[in-house]
């Protein structure tokens, strides 16, 4: 597991571009045959990427997390980014299609990822934060998020939220999760901008070809600092920090939240004109 230490609302400002990443972005998530694990301390946030080939991967607890097995403390949200794979929650097997969502709960204690197909495989993407009380572990097909429609296609933020992770549709103790998928032609993600303070985000864009980048807009709104990411990276967000982007071409990505409440609609709203 990598270790991401970030930096706080005053330090930030005087960093390099290599430094900002350091603190805040991961580094490529998937690797064919490999789970790759970062921790954050914003929020204790666990990041993975997990592409199983031949083999099944298990999820594997760490030192640091100091537990007999990774979910002992933990819930867990996973989407599947890639081709059909499925997950095995103590001897349960759900089957994940591209952009399916799963909830782990909290004592789960063997979670197994697999691929359909070795040449084809899924990619599944992983966030976890502690959690204080068993819940259940559910499946969320995509048809079954919430959708919300944004954007406009004059203003090139055209975009469909699918919130699968959230009240309503899982018990989840912290975590509220989804997708967001931008209509050909537009680039703009969460524009307007906001920040939450109650809240910290992690996103990890994806179907963009590797040679093509976010630009990702980060800190304060009066202190605002980008960063070129590639694909299937994640960058995290404290509570301080807006969290939007601009691409070179349209894009999906993941948001994840962890924090004190689980209301999507709790921004503070900014407009264009307030960032600098
Ligand atoms: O494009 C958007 O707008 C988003 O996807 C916003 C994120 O879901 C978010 O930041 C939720 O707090
Ligand atoms: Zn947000």
């Amino acid at each position: 597991m990598d270790f991401m230490f970030s930096a706080d609302i005053r330090s930030y400002k005087n960093m390099r571009n290599d430094e900002l990443r350091e603190a805040f972005v991961t580094q490529p998530l998937f690797e064919p045959g490999e789970i790759k694990l970062t921790y954050t301390d914003v929020d204790r946030g666990v990041i993975a990427g997990i592409m199983p080939t031949e083999q099944g991967i298990d999820l594997p607890t760490h030192k640091e997390l100091a537990a007999d097995y990774f979910c002992q403390r933990r819930e867990v949200g996973v989407i599947n980014i890639g081709a059909k794979g499925q997950v095995t929650v103590d001897g349960q097997t759900f089957a994940m299609e591209n952009k399916d969502s799963i909830y782990i709960a909290k004592e789960s204690k063997n979670v197994l990822f697999e691929s359909d197909d070795a040449d084809n495989p899924a990619k599944f993407y992983l966030v976890s934060y502690p959690a204080h009380r068993v819940t259940n572990t559910v499946h969320v097909p995509k048809s079954k998020a919430k959708k919300m429609e944004l954007g406009a296609q004059e203003t090139s933020n055209e975009r469909t939220i699918f919130q699968s992770i959230r009240p309503g549709i899982v018990d989840s103790c912290q975590l509220v999760m989804g997708i967001t998928e931008l209509k050909s032609g537009s680039v703009w993600n969460t524009k307007p901008p906001h920040t939450h303070f109650r809240r910290t985000e992690i996103y990890m864009y994806f179907d963009l070809p590797s040679d093509e980048r976010v630009f990702h807009l980060m800190g304060e709104p009066k202190e605002v600092r980008s960063l070129a990411l590639q694909p299937e990276v994640a960058i995290a967000s404290p509570s301080w920090s807006i969290h939007s982007g601009v691409g070179t071409q349209n894009y999906t990505f993941v948001w994840a939240m962890g924090g004190e409440n689980q209301e999507f609609d709790d921004m503070d709203h900014l407009t264009v004109s307030d960032l600098k």
